[in-house]
């Protein structure tokens, strides 16, 4: 959710993809805990849509190294309030009540959940909801010590598990909580979060970067909760009073912080719940916003004229689609904000190089049967180092971004380049490793100076080859998924006819086409538009190629080479092999 300011997650989520952790559960064991009891509150869980039939699976191993939860039934979309009441009416009377103001809104329900829609026409600057400080829940000073005590175990990194415990405690007051009229409310899963994939889902995502984190969550959850909660049950140190929180619940309570919390007091600061404000869906074209309000209330504001009964819609923020589908959910098809993550190192740069026919970097190893790769001449160490791509403070994670259709546009109708492919760090990079010598770089340094994609390296050559590694970079990404694009439509297509076919035969669904479960399904989702983006990147930098070869080859004939050239003109085949052997996307 918008959180102030975002790019702070964004470093924070993105150091926690580099850490490296690993503990391997070798044996599988697959618990089955009844949600209803959730062993978190004897049942007391009110929690909208709750059904006792509903079961919450818990993995250990196999798949994944860690916990891995699945919500077996559609989550969400139930509603506290009787069904004949206004969705969540008892949550809007507690605003009101608390002295807020909610009169810009109605909540509206419909299978995906709760959202907001205008309650009647406005302007621009209209305040929709004002929102009490007292309504924010959130953990500070007056909170239980024995709580704060147990917050302060959470690694900082982990903010929203610091929050999360406080849900926990006020989901176990039920109906004795200040918040129970928010609690209440809350889902009772969040679907598509893949901490609840099961193993099958969460290996179909073919995404390292994403996958590692999960399961670095659900270890976190796992570990937590039996080797911090579990001992200080029933003590005098216990906030929860002796309930039973296991990981499913601190799971659960994890889900809502990460999907529904705003970060009001800046980075390190205690994140808040933001009732009935945080019933808002995301866009990244918003039209209203969550500002501070006076004395400590947040109030949610139109950005532009609003019609009675349009959807009222924030945004969560410049978020990738890893850290929507890792924190929220679910993914924006084409998100002008994603990218592929790499992690840097010169064996893929080599590699990238083999792919595309490039001549590789470097001096002469000494032993030329060693796959040692021969050190790198001085001046180039010390531009990788100035690029923090080296040296011991090196964060070496890079990107392949994806560029707007206005870009490529611009950069058709300019012949010039409008938008880069690579992030600065890496397009820099592959500069320096494609220079012949130092003085090719022309005195730049730097990733804005040697990063710009409208600012070549002087010399022709060099700059073709720092652009066709680039395509030797992304047909090694592309070739670490196990299928095409097209693949990946034909299982959409053929999963959804299976549900049609199973639906007219009584649930019976023929053996050769499984339909996938809506996790696997989004998981397909989230691969196709990772790809998508690796071929649009290649497709670019193959038009830049042409067109650099085009103006530096006398007869103006062009003829640049790029990897994968075939898919990159739009069959969105499958790229050449990888010589990369595994090598490519970053790894936490
Ligand atoms: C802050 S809540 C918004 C209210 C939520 N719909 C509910 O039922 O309470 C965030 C969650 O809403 C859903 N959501 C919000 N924006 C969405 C979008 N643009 N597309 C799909 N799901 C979205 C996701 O499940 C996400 O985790």
């Amino acid at each position: 959710m918008h959180r102030l300011p975002c790019t702070r997650v964004r470093i924070i989520l993105k150091a926690l993809l580099h850490s490296r952790e690993a503990t391997r559960l070798e044996a599988r064991q697959l618990v089955t805990v009844p949600l209803a009891a959730m062993q978190i509150s004897g049942g007391r869980f009110a929690v909208r849509n709750a059904s006792p039939t509903r079961m919450v699976r818990l993995f250990l191993g196999a798949h994944a190294p860690g916990l891995c939860a699945s919500v077996t039934a559609a989550s969400s979309s139930g509603g506290g309030s009787a069904a004949t009441a206004a969705p969540a009416a008892d949550l809007v009377s507690w605003v009101q009540e608390a002295g807020g103001s909610t009169a810009g809104v109605v909540v509206r329900r419909d299978e995906s959940g709760f959202g907001l829609a205008a309650a009647q026409d406005c302007g621009p600057g209209a305040t929709l909801i004002s929102l009490p400080q007292r309504c924010h829940l959130t953990y500070d000073g007056s909170t239980d010590p024995r709580l704060l005590a147990l917050i302060d175990q959470v690694p900082a990194e982990l903010w929203g598990a610091k929050l999360a415990l406080q849900v926990v405690a006020h989901r176990l007051l039920g109906q004795a909580s200040p918040y129970a009229a928010y609690v209440n409310n809350l889902p009772m899963g969040v679907a598509g979060l893949p901490i609840f994939f099961n193993g099958e889902a969460l290996g179909t995502l073919q995404y390292p970067p994403v996958t590692e984190q999960v399961k670095k969550r659900c270890r976190w959850l796992l570990s937590f909760t039996q080797q911090v909660l579990g001992p200080l049950r029933g003590t005098d140190r216990d906030p929860f009073e002796g309930a039973e929180v296991d990981a499913n619940a601190l799971g659960w309570a994890l889900a809502v912080v990460t999907s529904r919390a705003f970060r009001t007091r800046g980075p390190g600061q205690p994140a808040s719940l933001l009732p009935l404000v945080d019933m808002s869906n995301h866009s990244f074209e918003p039209n209203a916003k969550v500002v501070p309000g006076p004395g400590g209330s947040m109030h949610m504001v139109a950005l532009r004229e609003l019609h009675a009964g349009e959807d009222v819609l924030i945004s969560y923020g410049g978020l990738s689609n890893d850290f929507l589908l890792l924190d929220y959910g679910f993914l924006v098809p084409g998100n002008l904000y994603d990218t592929v993550q790499l992690r840097f190192d010169r064996g893929l740069i080599e590699a990238a190089k083999a792919v595309a026919g490039v001549g590789s970097t470097g001096g002469q190893a000494d032993d030329p049967t060693s796959d040692e790769l021969p050190p790198l001449p001085a001046w180039q160490q010390r531009e990788l180092a100035a690029l923090q791509l080296a040296g011991p403070d090196a964060n070496t994670e890079v990107n392949i971004r994806r560029v707007s259709a206005q870009g490529q546009a611009a950069e058709a109708a300019a012949g010039a380049a409008a938008g880069s492919p690579a992030d600065a760090r890496l397009l820099a990079a592959l500069r320096v490793l494609c220079a012949p010598s130092e003085a090719a770089l022309c005195g730049r340094s730097g990733a804005e100076r040697l990063g710009r994609w409208d600012a070549p390296l002087a010399a022709p050559a060099a700059e073709l080859a720092a652009l066709r590694t680039l395509t030797g970079l992304c047909a090694i990404a592309l070739s670490q998924f196990k299928g095409t694009v097209e693949e990946d439509i034909a299982l959409l297509a053929a999963s959804k006819a299976a549900g049609q076919q199973a639906q007219q035969q009584g649930g019976e669904q023929q053996e050769q086409q499984r339909q996938l479960t809506p996790d696997e399904e989004l998981a397909v989702r989230f691969r196709m538009d990772k790809k998508e983006l690796l071929l649009e990147a290649l497709a670019i930098t193959s038009r830049r190629i042409k067109q650099l070869a085009a103006a530096a080859s006398p007869s103006g004939s062009g003829g640049g080479k790029a990897a994968g050239g075939k898919a990159a003109g739009g069959s969105k085949g499958k790229v050449p092999a990888s010589k990369g052997g595994g090598r490519g996307f970053a790894k936490p």
